[in-house]
C-alpha cells in the first residue's frame, strides 16, 4: 500500500517539506495550496522536486466552498475551479479535494450537490484530472461521509469520487463500519490521523489537535479496517494539523509519519488478513517479559558517587566485565551495570550527558525477532564492535539516543552474565534491603517529543499508554503519561517538560536531551527497605500528611509512620501505593522506592506536586 502525507503536517517551507517526507520513506505527498502560493517555486518545479525525489502528488488541496451555491457565486466556483484544474496540470496531479461547503451561502440538498459536481467532473474530464468530496466534520449541509457519499453516488461521474477522512468520520462518532457498503473504487483517497480525546468544538479540534495514527485516542485501526474492506487500494495519506509538529522537526515528525503508517498496517493486516493491503512482514508487537538490567555511563571520577548510593540502597557488586571496565551491581532480580569505559557509546554518553541511565535491557521471548520488527518500524540498530568471548545482544537506538537491549532465553542470551561477567568475590558483603524488581522508569522529555516517545514504544512493544495528567511544578506545567506492557512487566513514564525552569526541563536541558530522570525499584515492605537503607528519604513537609490523612481518611498513626520516613501514599479503586524519594544527584537524577498494595495501577500522580516542591526546597537548601 502506497503511503503519503500531506505537507500541512510538517514545519518548513514547501521544499524542505518534500525533502523531509521523501527522507522519511513516502510514496506521496498531498499539496496544501497554501504551502505552494507561498513557496518561491512555480508550480511546475515543485512538481518537478516532488518527482526527482521519488514522491508521487496523490492530492492537491482544499477546494473550499464549491457545491450548493446559488448564482452568481456559483459560476464563479466553477471558475475558480478551472483556474485550480490547470495549476494541478501544471503541478503533475491529477486529484483535488473538494471539502463540503461551509458558506452560510450555500443551500444545501444532496441533488443540488450532486448535479454541480457532476459538472464539475465533465470539466475535470476536459483537464485529465479528478474530483475527491470530503464531508467536513463541520460543513454546512453534509457533515458526514455517508451523505458525502450519496452526494458522489448521485453525481454518477467517473471523474468525482469519494474522500474519507479518519478524523471527521470518527470525531463526529459516526460508525466506521457504515463505510463497508462503499465500493473501494468509488473512493479516490483515504486521509488518515488520529487525536486526542478531548471535548470541544470540532474545528478547532481539528485544525489544532490532529496526531499520528496511534499516538491519539481515536479508533483509527476499526476505521482502517472498513477501509480495507472495501477494496480500497490507494493510498492512505496522513493530514495532520497540529501546532506542535507545525513547529517541529520536520524530519522527525516526518519520519513518526511514516512509523505511523506502517504501525497502523501492520495491525490492520493482522485483523482483515483477506484485504488486499500490502504490507511489510514483520512480528506481531513484542510482549515484554520484564527489565533484566539497566546501565549507567559514568567515569572514574562520578562512578564511585553512584556505587555508594547503589550500596547504601542494598546493591551489592557481584560482577566485573571479563574485559570491559564495567561492574554488575544485584538485588533481587534488579541488575544494575555500571559502565565507566573510556570509548564506545556509554563514553559519549557520558561526556555529553553526564551519569545517566542511557541502556536498558530487556527481556522478551526472541531477541532477533524484537530488533526485526523494530527495524521495520524505522528503529535504527545498535551494534558496536564486541570483544572476544562477549556476546552479540541484539539492541536498537531509544528516542532519546539511548540503547535499549533485547535478552531471550533461547540462545546464548540467557547467559549473558555469566559469559561476560566474573563474579567478584572478597568485597563486604551488602545486606539487601528488600528492593525486588524494577517497577518503572521514568524518562524526561521536551513536551513536544513526547507524542514521539509514545509512538515509538506502542508500536514495537505490546504497550499502551495512560490519560495524561498535568503535574504542576513550581515554574511550570510537567505532562506525564504511562506506557505500560499489560503485565506490568514493562512501565515507563515519560514526563514532559514544557520550559526549562521546571525540575524536568532544567533536566532536559542541562543534560543536553531526553533521558532517563528517575528508577523506581518495587519492594514489598517499604518500610522495612527505608530503615535499613544507607540514605536519606527526600523530606516531605508537615502539610503534606496534613493533607493525605485528612484527603483519604487515613489513621493518624499510620500516617505518623508515614511521615517518620518521607513515605508518600495513594490509593485507587484497586489497591494502595507506597512511595518513597531519594534526594537528587547531579542534574537532578533519582531515585524511588515504591510498595504497590493489592492492584494498584497509578504512579502516585497525585503526590507528585509535593515530591517536585520538595526536591526543589532540598536543591535550594544545599545551595551555598
Ligand atoms: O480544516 C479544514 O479546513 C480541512 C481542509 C481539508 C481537509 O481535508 C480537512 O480534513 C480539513
Ligand atoms: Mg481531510
Amino acid at each position: 500500500m502506497r503511503t503519503s502525507i500531506a505537507t500541512v503536517s510538517i514545519s518548513g517551507d514547501l521544499v524542505e517539506k518534500l525533502g523531509a517526507i521523501a527522507a522519511a520513506g513516502f510514496d506521496g505527498v498531498e499539496i496544501f495550496e497554501t504551502d505552494l502560493l507561498t513557496s518561491g517555486e512555480s508550480p511546475s518545479t515543485i512538481g518537478r522536486m516532488a518527482r526527482d525525489l521519488g514522491l508521487e502528488i496523490t492530492l492537491f488541496q482544499p477546494f473550499r466552498d464549491f457545491e450548493g451555491l446559488p448564482e452568481p457565486l456559483r459560476a464563479r466556483a466553477f471558475e475558480r475551479a478551472r483556474r485550480k484544474f490547470a495549476l494541478m496540470n501544471e503541478l503533475g496531479t491529477d486529484l483535488i479535494l473538494i471539502c463540503s461547503n461551509v458558506s452560510p451561502a450555500a443551500l444545501g440538498g444532496i441533488d443540488r450537490a450532486a448535479a454541480d459536481l457532476r459538472d464539475l467532473g465533465e470539466i475535470a474530464e476536459g483537464f485529465g484530472v479528478r474530483v475527491g468530496y470530503e464531508a467536513l466534520a463541520w460543513g454546512r449541509h453534509v457533515s458526514d461521509h455517508r451523505d458525502a457519499w450519496e452526494v458522489v453516488r448521485r453525481a454518477d461521474h467517473n471523474r468525482v469520487g469519494l474522500i474519507l477522512d479518519s478524523f471527521h468520520t470518527l470525531a463526529r462518532r459516526i460508525d466506521p463500519d457504515t463505510i463497508r457498503a462503499i465500493p473501494g473504487d468509488r473512493i479516490f483517497i483515504v486521509q488518515l490521523a488520529d487525536a486526542p480525546l478531548i471535548d470541544m468544538d470540532l474545528l478547532y479540534w481539528s485544525r489544532h489537535f490532529r496526531n499520528m495514527p496511534g499516538e491519539g485516542d481515536l479508533a483509527v485501526v476499526p476505521f482502517m479496517q472498513a477501509v480495507a474492506a472495501t477494496g480500497y487500494a490507494g493510498p492512505l495519506s496522513l493530514e495532520i494539523f497540529n501546532d506542535q509538529f507545525r513547529g517541529g522537526s520536520s524530519r522527525a515528525i516526518a519520519a513518526d509519519g511514516h512509523r505511523s503508517l506502517v504501525y497502523l498496517m501492520d495491525q490492520v493486516a493482522r485483523k482483515e488478513p483477506h484485504s488486499a493491503l500490502s504490507v511489510p512482514a514483520m512480528p506481531d508487537r513484542i510482549a515484554v517479559k520484564g527489565v533484566e538490567f539497566i546501565e549507567f555511563a559514568a567515569d572514574a571520577r562520578s562512578a564511585p558517587d553512584l556505587e555508594a548510593r547503589l550500596k547504601a540502597m542494598g546493591f551489592a557488586k557481584v560482577g566485573r566485565h571479563r574485559t570491559k571496565s564495567v561492574v554488575l551491581y544485584r538485588q533481587g532480580g534488579i541488575n544494575i551495570v555500571v559502565n565507566t569505559e573510556d570509548d564506545g557509546l556509554a563514553h559519549a554518553t557520558y561526556v555529553t550527558h553526564g551519569t545517566s541511565a542511557y541502556a536498558i535491557g530487556l527481556k522478551v521471548e526472541d531477541a532477533a525477532a524484537t530488533v526485526a520488527r523494530a527495524r521495520a518500524l524505522g528503529a535504527q540498530p545498535f551494534e558496536q564492535a564486541v570483544g572476544e568471548g562477549e556476546l552479540r545482544i541484539p539492541a536498537i537506538r531509544g528516542v532519546g539516543g539511548g540503547v535499549i537491549h533485547f535478552l531471550d532465553d533461547r540462545s546464548e542470551l540467557a547467559r549473558v552474565w555469566d559469559v561476560e561477567f566474573v563474579p567478584i568475590s572478597g568485597v563486604e558483603p551488602v545486606a539487601p534491603v528488600g528492593l525486588e524488581r524494577v517497577d518503572h522508569i521514568a524518562q524526561t522529555m521536551n513536551h513536544d517529543e513526547m507524542l514521539t516517545w509514545v509512538l515509538f514504544y506502542r508500536s514495537i512493544f505490546a504497550m499502551e499508554k495512560s490519560a495524561l495528567v498535568d503535574v504542576p511544578d513550581p515554574s511550570g506545567l510537567v505532562r506525564s503519561l504511562a506506557v505500560e506492557s499489560p503485565s506490568g512487566s514493562l512501565r515507563l513514564t515519560l514526563n514532559g517538560a514544557e520550559n526549562s525552569r521546571t525540575l524536568a526541563g532544567h533536566f532536559v536541558t542541562r543534560t543536553f536531551g531526553s533521558s532517563v530522570q528517575h528508577l523506581a525499584f518495587a519492594t514489598s515492605d517499604i518500610f522495612a527497605a527505608v530503615a535499613a537503607m544507607g540514605l536519606p528519604t527526600l523530606p516531605i513537609g508537615q502539610s503534606y500528611y496534613d493533607d493525605v490523612e485528612a484527603r483519604l481518611g487515613l489513621d493518624p498513626d499510620f500516617v505518623a509512620r508515614l511521615r517518620a520516613h518521607n513515605i508518600l501514599y495513594d490509593r485507587d479503586e484497586s489497591g494502595e501505593f507506597l512511595q518513597a524519594y531519594s534526594h537528587t544527584m547531579g542534574e537532578g537524577f533519582f531515585f524511588e522506592i515504591v510498595e504497590r498494595r493489592g492492584g494498584y495501577r497509578g504512579y502516585g500522580a497525585p503526590n507528585a506536586p509535593f515530591r517536585i516542591a520538595a526536591q526543589k526546597r532540598a536543591l535550594s537548601a544545599a545551595m551555598p
